[in-house]
Order: structure tokens, then sequence, then C-alpha cells
């Protein structure tokens, strides 16, 4: 019966099992989830942490301050969520929220609207009394030729640039392959006048072999000499100078430098980014379509973290996410442009048709895909790479952009360049390399980053 004791021990054995089981249980998914963190710090980047997974309990270092190597991430905002023209609130300095709006999804590019008018004028105040430079010197005599490196014939250069194939070159098949000859940006019209010059072609816009030899580098550098050339035909014509942003540098600096929040990466890489370059473009002024960054070579290494490669890398480049902030508005012009911005395919080709560059943002902003007119204090903010799922990957081809030339008045920008090499051991050698900064300020600023508020805006990869 129910009373009978054969019962009882039958329910108290049931009830043990029980017991025993959900304490199993427990175990299990107490070791598991060690586990998972064991595997998840030694999967990062740079996971420098193979031997990790080996490691016991007891052997694992005490907690300590999170590990550059292993657990920086680059975690995007969200622009597919939040589609083109989607505001979300961010909440960037403290007692403020700011609206950030998506401007576009290729490249992502976001418009967070960010600095006071006090704070612009303070910034165009420091970079008028540090002094600006020319940001493109002249074209200099006896200036070292690419060309001369090149071991290549003339019949073999004609054969590259022939892209048809039809056995002379088209202007656009010169253009295509260099803009920019000594620094000086080449338009249909500035080549037929060196073909002239030069007595180079007879027949039009069309290059024969035997009129391509006569367009040797040593004749083209020589005419664009004696020629003289403007500002105005140089790939960038403007003023600038760079504002330290560190500790002792002026408080409104320093209170700029938060808009970096946004990358939600830890002060130590925004620390030992570039200062803030402020620029001034008189009126004329402009800069044609770049790339803030460079492409992703495995030969190429990054300006910033050349000290930590390892080997010697033969290119160099600069690499950044770019914020880039207006410190006033333009009465005429001035726009940046992104000319593929949101195009369905990129087709570097396609940059040039009939004559008209794209590129070219003195003449052809107008048919640029997205430009964004400069308005006091706003910012524009991209990251000039894809992802590679956790960290920077390829170059971002759509993030290509320049400023319109000044119609009316000055303008003044400002960028914050922050600098990320997408080799990540690269990145992770640099830092430990050259960080100054004290443990336990690191520590803080990777948990206090505002973002961490509002994870919502970012999206998990
Ligand atoms: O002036 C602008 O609108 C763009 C500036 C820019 O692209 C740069 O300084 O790299
Ligand atoms: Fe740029």
């Amino acid at each position: 019966s129910v009373c009978s004791r054969s019962y009882f021990v039958v329910v108290m054995v049931f009830f043990h099992v029980y017991i025993i089981n959900v304490i199993a249980l427990l175990f299990y998914v107490h070791y598991n989830s060690g586990q998972e963190d064991a595997n998840r710090n030694g999967d990062a980047p740079g996971g420098g942490g193979g031997d990790q997974h080996q490691r016991s309990e007891a052997q694992r270092p005490p907690p300590s301050k999170p590990d550059f190597v292993r657990d920086v991430s680059l975690t995007r905002i969200d622009g597919i969520r939040f589609q083109v023209g989607h505001v979300q609130k961010v909440p960037l300095v403290p007692g403020k929220v700011h609206e950030m709006r998506t401007l576009s999804l290729k490249p992502l590019l976001f418009i967070p609207g960010f600095l006071s008018e006090d704070e612009c004028r303070v910034v165009m105040q420091l970079a008028q009394l540090k002094g600006l430079m020319e940001s493109q010197l002249m074209v200099q005599e006896g200036q070292e030729e690419l060309a001369k490196e090149l071991d290549l014939t003339p019949e073999e250069i004609f054969n590259l640039l022939d892209i048809n194939q039809d056995g002379q070159l088209q202007l656009h098949e010169i253009l295509t392959h260099s803009r920019v000859r000594d620094g000086i940006w080449l338009t249909p019209e500035t080549l037929r006048e060196i073909y002239d010059g030069l007595k180079a072609d007879k027949d039009g816009d069309l290059l024969s072999l035997e009129e391509f030899r006569l367009l040797s580098s040593d004749a083209f550098q020589r005419f664009l000499l004696q020629r003289g050339v403007k500002r105005s035909q140089l790939v960038r014509n403007s003023r600038h100078t760079w504002l330290y942003q560190g500790k002792e540098s002026h408080q409104v600096l320093q209170e700029i430098k938060k808009v970096t929040r946004l990358t939600r990466l830890p002060s130590a890489i925004v620390d030992l980014s570039e200062p803030l370059q402020v620029v001034r473009y008189e009126e004329g002024g402009h800069y044609h379509a770049h790339h803030d960054s460079g492409p992703v070579y495995p030969e190429t290494a990054c300006t910033h973290t050349r000290l930590a490669a390892n080997t010697s890398t033969p290119f160099e480049t600069s690499c950044y996410i770019t914020v880039l902030f207006y410190l006033n508005s333009v009465d005429g012009g001035g726009e940046t442009a992104f000319p593929v911005a949101d195009n369905r395919t990129y087709d570097e080709g396609s940059l040039i048709q009939d004559d008209v560059d794209l590129m070219d943002t003195r003449r052809n902003c107008g048919k640029s895909n997205l430009r964004v007119k400069p308005t006091k204090g706003m910012a524009v903010f991209w990251y000039n790479y894809l992802s590679d799922g956790r960290w920077v990957g390829e170059q971002d081809e759509y993030a290509l952009h320049g400023g319109c030339v000044v119609t009316r008045g000055t303008k003044w920008v400002a960028n914050k360049w922050i600098n990320v090499d997408p080799d990540y051991q690269r990145q992770a050698r640099y830092q430990q390399l050259v960080s100054q900064l004290p443990d336990d300020e690191n520590d803080e600023e990777l948990t206090s980053n505002a973002d961490a508020q509002n994870p919502s805006i970012h999206q998990d990869l």
C-alpha cells in the first residue's frame, strides 16, 4: 500500500536519483559555459590564445584588464536594419542625445549631427592660431618619376592602357589609368592641350603607338611645368593644419573626440589616432574624389602600424575610419560628394564616360549619387572598409568621395581619422608597442563607452 515500507524506499530512491540528476545538470551547464568563454577568447581576432584552450581553470591568470589582442571587435552601427533616412538617437556625450541619420548603406554613412556653434568657432580659431599650410605642394622640377622605375617598354604600356585592344588610345583609356600626373589632375582638355603642345596627336582624340611614343614621361612633365600649373589644377586645393587632442589640449578638442564613441572602439585606439585635421578651402577650392584609406593587399602596410609590421612592405597607405565635421555653412558649393554611393554595382570603368569624369569634383559633382551640404556643426561618419565579420576588412569602394568646388565664400571642415589596420594582428602589435595608457584607464574607457549603454544601434556580427 501507499504507506508500506517498500513503497517508501522506492519513492526515496527516485527522489535521490532526481536530486543527483539536477546536480549533474547544474555541473554540466556550469562546465560548458566556462568552456565557451575559453573558446570565445581564443577565437577572437589575433587569437593569441590558442593555448588558452588547454589551460585549466587553476592555471588561468586572474581576470585582469581586457586584453586588446583578444577582446576588441568593431561592431558596426546598424545601417541595414534602419535603412536610409532612418533617425536613431545616440548618447555620445553626457546629458545630451544626438540624432543620427543614415545617409547611405553603400558606403555605410551616417550624419550624427554634432558640434555646437561655439565648438566650431573655437576649432577654426585654434587652427588659425596654429597656422595652415598648403594641403598639396605645387609640382617641383626634377621630382622623382615613378615611370622611371617601371620596367616596361612604351609598347607594353600602350598595350596595357588599350583597354578595348583596338590599337589606339582613347582619352578615357589614359584617364582611367592615371588621372593624376605629378600631382596634377588630368582632364580631357588638359590631355588634348598636352597632345597639341607635344605635337603628339594629328587625328583628334586617338593616339597611335607612334604618337604615344612622343609622350614620354619627361616630355609630359616638361610640358606641364613650362605651361605653368594653377592651384585649381591640383588634386587638392586647400590649406590645413593639425590640432592635437590629448589631455593637455583645449577642452573643446577633447570634447570633440567623444564622437568617436560612435565606433565603440576603446580609447587606446582612438587616442593613438591622428590629431584633428582642420581644412580651409577658399573660394575655388576643391578636393577631387579619393579614398581616405587605401586598398588592402598582403604587401600593403598601414602608415600608422608600420612600426609593428614584421616584414618590410613595399606599399604604405593610410587606414582610417572617417568622421568629417563641417565647421561652417558654405555660401555656395563645397558639398561632399560620394559619386557612387548606393550604386547597385561598382564599376571603376564607368567613372569616366563620354568625357564626364565622376571623380572630378570641380565639374561633375552634380552627377554624384550623394552630396552632403556643409552645415555648421554637422558631421558625417563612414568606415572606408567593409566588415570582415569582426573587424574592418576589404576596402569599401563605395566610400569614394571628394569636396566639390567652393563657388562662394570659404569652407571649413575637420577630419577625425581613427586609425584602424585591417590586419588585426598588426593593429594589436602596434597597440601593445606604443600604448602608454595606464592599465585601469584603458579598462574604464572600455566599459564606459556611451554606446555600451545603447547597444541597440549596433549590429552584432
Ligand atoms: O571637404 C570635403 O568635403 C571632403 C574632405 C575630404 O574628403 C578629406 O579631407 O579627406
Ligand atoms: Fe577624404
